[in-house]
């Protein structure tokens, strides 16, 4: 690179500067031998930095040194044009910039030369550069972020909030997204929390953002060429074209899709600049339009699978995307970028509005234009009232929603709400939702109330020394004595030498009391509560009871967690007494099993019907006190027959999210509106009771926890046929054919995804279930020898029957793995007709 060797300047004080910043830079050259932008250079790889500038300038107080400044900024200027001009940003060269940049900030930390020039020669370089090179610029910027705007932010933030501001209105929203997200949470994190600077306080939309869309009348003579052949498309048409909603005034609602297609897209205008809403006419017909939408994405959702067909480009990009490829878009190819305008196609309608990721996004712009509408209502502006700093620009004193309007508001949320929750993860989904815009109301209020400071001020000294002497008095004030009463005097005794160490050191002082000392205590406070004559004895007695039972629960929780776990509500808190060894005995009356090697849970997975809960029984009994089965909680009602805790456990949906929120949840997931999980208390106290944890898992489900890394031994069990597996289906009498014949259909597709390259060790036919149970113990005890109980090694029947029905590699030379060897993967075999 031509970098520049010399400066010259009339100014002999600006020459020599620029002789020193190039100095500096060929220093830097030393230093750093890379062409990155890491490693940054620091002030303690320059020797007397300081003294250097001052020989030129003098030391000058901080006041005088405006002309220091003009001057250092005038030669930094020129080097900078110089080798902007003269260099490519993809050029290893360019490091030599990244190094003037570091260097500039160090005089700059240093008040040396001005505090916001190394901002401003960036912003000159954003301009200077393409969407491609801005990312590299970024690339530094967010490298440096810390160290950039840790001093003297008050002389930058202005210079940084209009670069940043420049960069965005050249960025597209659509085009660039991920690099727009980057830039404002540069700004996010440089500009303090309650920082006005970036506020819209004059609540101005982002109305530029329109949504075209075809507002011709339809010749389906023109229509696009979509792929026929995708299942989704093929479902999608195959479905009556007009949106026949479900319900009473089913024939009333019916509109054919063309007519359709410009109400819904018209929704997008008002989405943009709800403020429309303030004409009634404009609102009554947004009510219809918004109703009519819900409805129609109802009748068209197809809850699973309902997915863009995989072979639209678009898809693809959405695809590519979630994999985690290199971002195109950052890189300039804008043919290649995931664009998140919507597509407005007519012929794309129909299969879009089907789908649930569509869905979500038209919906929670809904929901924004629900809250925007319910903040104007009559009982939310007298919320306002108290705010004596009003910010007009975003109260709308003028417009108040009638009490009509706002229940249609309300009643539209919920509608919105509960058909978010029904969608595949759709509580997770919503509730992530939710916290997002009940914090984004905090953020409207903030600005209703013309952004108050948010920080506290400091307590002023005074303040701080009154409470510090008045605790003091407090602290220091004897007890009273009351002359006559029995006051306890024997502390005025003098202590026993002998006794005194002993009394301190006895263990009573600093251990937990023994967690069987609160059942009586537990006992005779639920006794106090019965006994009870007035509702103030009671009210006594109940809080005796509650502190002795969170007590008794906290010893519980730190002591055994087995114990703990056996608490289902905390009004009944026996069974933490029992003691858990008695308890397994009970059960485990009888030899025990040794444990196998390897003790991480085992997961036993495959398609419903085939036998997992029979297989997983049969397990637990030819080796007793070994495994021990994880009962799924679920939201569904208890069946009869069912006992509780055995294969589930059932609890409310509001449980079920308090755990997750605890992050007590390993697994979810949402089959027919009830919602299916692990808890992993219950993995842990059965770890605790020194048993294998044995979950039973939806492939679904077993795929969700190897994904999360759980340390886990996977096996898919596979039926011998077709006709079996339906008979075993059929078993259960609350199947209905259709239920039956989806059940096969999802098995097929689960059994070809369980093959090679799977996330499962082991496949195992479970024609018979003595020998599907043989073939699970064996890839369980990888063939160590199971002794301990006349029927607990493996017999010759066993072992012939695992190697039938283990699917497992075989050798070179064609003989099959043995017994003794851990099982390989393999892909079942495909179901046959019976
Ligand atoms: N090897 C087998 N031979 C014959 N019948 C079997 C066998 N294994 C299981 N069954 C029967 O198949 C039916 C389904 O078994 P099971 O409930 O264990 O399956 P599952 O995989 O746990 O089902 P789901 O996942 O739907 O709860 C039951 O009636 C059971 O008795």
């Amino acid at each position: 690179m031509p970098a520049p060797q010399d400066f010259r300047h009339e100014l002999p004080q600006v020459e020599e500067f620029g002789q020193l910043l190039l100095q500096l830079l060929h220093e830097a050259e030393a230093i750093k031998d890379t062409s990155d932008i890491e490693p940054p250079l620091t002030s303690s790889d320059f020797e007397d930095l300081k003294p250097r500038v001052t020989t030129i300038f003098g030391n000058l107080p901080l006041n005088k040194r405006v002309r220091q400044y003009a001057m250092t900024e005038g030669a930094a200027r020129a080097i900078f044009n110089q080798l902007v001009k003269t260099t490519e940003i993809s050029s290893p060269d360019f490091v030599k910039i990244w190094n003037l940049l570091d260097i500039l900030s160090i005089l700059c930390d240093n008040e040396l030369c001005d505090a916001a020039l190394v901002f401003w020669l960036v912003e000159e370089l954003l301009d200077s550069q393409t969407t491609d090179g801005c990312a590299k610029i970024f690339d530094f910027l967010e490298s440096r972020r810390e160290r950039l705007t840790a001093k003297h932010f008050k002389l930058k933030h202005l210079v940084i909030l209009r670069s940043c501001n420049e960069l965005l209105r050249r960025l597209s929203r659509a085009q660039d997204t991920s690099f727009c997200g980057r830039v404002f949470i540069f700004l996010f994190q440089s500009f303090p929390l309650g920082d006005k600077s970036s506020v819209n306080l004059r609540g101005e939309y982002h109305v530029e953002n329109v949504t075209t869309y075809d507002n011709e009348a339809v010749n389906t003579a023109e229509k696009m060429d979509v792929d026929e052949t995708s299942s989704a498309s093929a479902t999608a048409r195959e479905r009556a074209t007009p949106i026949a909603t479900k319900g009473r005034d089913a024939k009333d609602d019916t509109i054919d899709m063309d007519t359709f297609y410009p109400i819904f897209w018209a929704l997008q205008d008002i989405f943009s600049q709800p403020k429309k809403l303030f004409d009634p006419d404009v609102l009554e017909q947004f009510k219809k339009s918004l109703s009519i939408a819900v409805k129609a994405m109802k009748a068209h959702t197809v809850r699973k699978g309902n997915i863009l067909p995989k072979s639209s480009d678009e898809s693809k990009q959405f695809s590519k995307k979630k994999s985690g490829e290199k971002e195109e878009d950052e890189k300039g190819d804008l043919s290649n970028a995931f664009n998140p305008k919507y597509l407005t196609s007519r012929d794309l309608f129909e299969l879009e509005i089907s789908d649930i990721s569509f869905q979500r996004h038209v919906l929670v712009q809904a929901l924004i234009v629900m809250d925007f509408l319910i903040s104007l209502s009559g009982p939310e502006k007298e919320k306002l009232a108290g705010i004596t700093k009003k910010n007009q620009s975003v109260i709308y004193q003028d417009h108040t929603l009638s009490r009509e309007d706002t229940q249609w508001a309300l009643d539209m949320r919920r509608t919105i709400q509960e058909f978010l929750i029904e969608g595949p993860e759709g509580a997770f989904f919503y509730r992530m939702v939710e916290s997002i815009l009940s914090r984004d109301k905090n953020w409207v209020r903030w600005k209703m109330e013309s952004c108050p400071p948010i920080e506290l001020p400091p307590l002023p000294a005074e303040s701080f020394v009154s409470s510090k002497s008045a605790i003091q008095r407090i602290a220091n004030k004897r007890p009273k004595i009351s002359h006559g009463a029995s006051m306890d005097l024997s502390f005025l005794q003098p202590p026993d030498p002998k006794t005194m160490w002993d009394k301190y050191k006895d263990p009573k002082r600093y251990k937990l009391p023994d967690l069987k000392t609160y059942e009586k205590k537990i006992a005779n406070a639920k006794f106090d509560v019965e006994m009870a004559t007035n509702d103030e004895e009671r009210a006594e007695a109940e809080e005796v009871l509650a502190a002795q039972t969170w007590r008794a629960m906290r010893i519980a929780a730190s002591q055994s967690i087995a114990k703990f776990d056996k608490v289902e509500d905390y009004r009944s808190v026996d069974a933490m007494f029992k003691d858990p060894v008695e308890d397994e005995e009970e059960e485990d009356a009888g030899p025990k099993a040794p444990l196998p090697k390897d003790t991480r849970s085992l997961v036993i997975s495959g398609p419903s019907g085939v036998g997992k809960t029979s297989l997983i029984n049969e397990l637990l009994k030819k080796y007793p006190g070994v495994f021990k089965l994880v009962p799924r909680l679920t939201s569904r009602k208890q069946a009869d027959g069912e006992v509780r805790g055995a294969v589930y456990d059932f609890v409310s949906k509001a449980d079920i999210n308090s755990l997750m929120d605890r992050d007590q949840i390993i697994e979810f997931e949402d089959i027919d509106e009830h919602t299916y999980a692990t808890s992993r208390t219950k993995i842990d106290s059965i770890e605790d009771s020194g048993k294998v944890p044995v979950l039973r898992l939806s492939p679904v489900s077993a795929q969700s926890i190897k994904d999360w890394d759980y340390p886990a031994r996977f096996v898919f069990i596979s039926p011998p046929n077709v006709d079996e597996l339906q008979n075993r289906l059929r078993n259960d009498p609350s199947l209905t054919d259709d239920k039956i014949s989806a059940c096969v259909k999802e098995a097929e597709e689960q059994l070809k995804d369980a093959g090679e390259g799977s996330l499962f060790e082991a496949t195992i036919m479970n024609d018979k279930l003595e020998d599907a149970c043989a073939s699970l113990g064996a890839f369980v005890y990888g063939g160590e020898e199971v002794q301990g109980g006349g029927d607990l090694e493996m017999d010759d029947d066993a072992a012939a029957a695992d190697s039938n029905n283990m699917k497992e590699e075989e050798d070179e030379n064609g003989d099959q793995a043995s017994a003794e060897t851990a099982p390989d993967t393999k892909a079942p075999e495909p179901m046959e007709t019976g």
